[in-house]
């Protein structure tokens, strides 16, 4: 045989053949009944869940690597649909794609540059230099303070409940335990030189009015914000140069009580993030002479850190009381697991929580079926192929996470129901990386996984041994019933929102467990 021909055909064939096995999005499904304006995002925010259409298009096109869709003004966006393109965004062509950047102008604007919006070289680099805050043996240090905190909750349980035989927790707040882990500080003693302390400041500039978030999305496309004169743009102003100046004050005190050795540490040998960073820019300073990060760098870092750390395991513990209030057989087993845990050692080191077998599939299948940052977006910074289909330089992309967690090729014919045991039968695509993505994968993926499991697992290492989750509440105090205490029935997710979290407050009835 010629060795120029292979399978009947000749090299320069396959050749030619090659681009047209490349094929432009626009014969990718999807759907067309768009509004010329606005696209299908109406009919997304509209929609029961922040992912509800989006699921429905999964549905509908199951096999096709990506959904093609018209958003705002004509704009194409391709939703990705398959782990191997999942895999592409996220790791193969990772660098290839940077965050939207009037996405980074919006959201940078209160969660400042860090780690979240660094693109290219200087995000491996910032990666580099937090892996050692972020690794293991930091959380190993920082276990004492979870546990401290989800002591302090279990007390707030304890002062809620008094003499009544059962009472309701309006959702979970961790925000105080990220003062501690974070700034290696309590929130409240750093708010006496100001009006309003860390958390209110932070609540003022999440928590914008309608005419807030009106001048905060107009300065994201044209920068308005020194030139207009209204309340509402002082007060942002105002809010954030506070919570910066806040931060820097720390940062500043921080760095002096290192140099001069009277850092007292918050729980003996814990070590935040906060101190880390600086012992380790300390380190290359002696080691380079020069400086790896600026105070305003360190400050960007703190901010993505509590934003991005703050909701999305707050909305994680509330998912996890939520399942255990109404799925009475879930919750004894795992208390029955962390009983026998507690009944053999009652301070159990971070390896030890860690690798309880029920617990971890729990909190897996929780972050599964209720991904608190359930979407990512992505532009095309050039020309690329993917999965045969060519994808134009400026093309946005779109990662909708509970696409890949409720696939039924992924993770089978019951994908939408809860079950913790799925994690000891993993099998096929279910046994890929790319099929839990609550965290995302590749370079991006969150550093904060770890911290977030430990920070959950410590929580309800303390809480479920002592607390019964009854069920859920309607406002009229009545318990939810009859299938009405599911998702999307008795209680509804908020949408739009940035976190897949309930629309309303989730009120869980919890009452004391009679010691023996
Ligand atoms: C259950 C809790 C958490 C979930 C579900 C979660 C999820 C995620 C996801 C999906 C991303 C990728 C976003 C994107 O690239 O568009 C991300 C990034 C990030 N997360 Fe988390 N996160 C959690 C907790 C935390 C915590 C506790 C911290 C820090 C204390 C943290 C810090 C970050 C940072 C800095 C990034 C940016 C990483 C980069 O771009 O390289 N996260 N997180």
């Amino acid at each position: 045989m010629d060795i120029l021909t292979c399978c009947g055909l000749t090299i320069l064939e396959l050749i030619a053949l090659q681009p047209s096995t490349v094929f432009d999005s626009l014969h990718l499904p999807g759907p067309k009944d768009h509004n010329l304006l606005l696209g299908q995002e109406v009919k997304k925010f509209r929609a029961d869940g922040p992912a509800a259409v989006q699921l429905q298009w999964m549905r509908k096109w199951p096999n096709t690597p990506f959904i093609r869709y018209i958003s705002f003004a004509g704009k194409e966006v391709l939703l990705v649909n398959s782990l191997a393109t999942h895999k592409a965004v996220l790791q193969t062509h990772v660098y290839d794609f940077v965050k939207p950047p009037f996405f980074a102008r919006l959201v940078g604007e209160i969660t400042g540059v860090g780690l979240l919006f660094s693109e290219g070289e200087a995000h491996k680099r910032e990666r580099r230099l937090l892996a050692g805050p972020f690794s293991v043996p930091s959380m190993r240090k920082l276990l004492p303070v979870f546990r401290t905190k989800a002591k302090a909750l279990s007390h707030v349980f304890e002062q809620l409940l008094g003499e009544k035989p059962y009472t309701t927790l309006e959702g979970a707040s961790t925000m105080d335990t990220i003062g501690v882990t974070v700034l290696g500080i309590e929130l409240d003693t750093i708010s006496s030189t100001y009006p309003l302390g860390f958390q209110e400041l932070y609540d003022c500039v999440l928590h914008q009015g309608f005419l807030g978030q009106l001048i905060w999305v107009i300065n994201a496309f044209l920068p308005i914000r020194s030139i207009v004169p209204l309340e509402a743009n002082r007060k942002f102003v105002q809010t954030t140069t506070d919570l910066r100046k806040m931060l820097r004050e720390i940062i500043q005190q921080r760095a002096t009580d290192l140099a001069n050795g009277t850092f007292k540490r918050e729980k003996g040998e814990s070590r935040d993030l906060l101190t880390y960073m600086l012992e380790e820019a300390e380190l290359r300073r002696q080691e380079t002479g020069k400086d790896i990060w600026s105070v305003n760098d360190i400050i960007g870092h703190l901010l993505n850190f509590t934003s991005a750390g703050h909701e999305s395991t707050a909305a994680t513990l509330s998912w996890s009381l939520y399942v255990l209030a109404t799925n009475p057989t879930i919750q004894d087993r795992l208390r029955s697991e962390i009983k026998s845990l507690l009944e053999a050692n009652r301070e159990p080191d971070y390896d030890t929580i860690s690798a309880l077998p029920y617990l971890h599939n729990f909190i897996r299948e929780v972050l599964r079926v209720y991904p608190p940052s359930y979407m990512a977006q992505r532009e095309a910074t050039r020309d690329l192929v993917i999965e045969g289909v060519s994808i134009p330089k400026g093309t946005q992309i779109d990662l909708n996470i509970p696409l890949v967690h409720q696939h039924p090729s992924v993770w089978g014919p019951n994908a939408t129901e809860f079950d913790p045991d799925r994690w000891d039968r993993l099998s096929g695509a279910a046994a890929t990386p790319f099929a839990f993505e609550a965290f995302l994968q590749g370079p991006r993926t969150c550093p904060g996984r770890n911290f977030a499991l430990i920070e959950v697992k410590a929580f309800l290492v303390e809480l479920v041994p002592q607390w019964h989750f009854l069920g859920i509440e309607r406002r009229d105090g009545e318990l939810l019933s009859s299938g009405e205490e599911r998702l999307g029935r008795g209680v509804k997710l908020a949408n739009p929102s940035l976190t897949y979290r309930p629309a309303d407050e989730l009120l869980v009835r919890f009452g004391r467990i009679k010691k023996l």
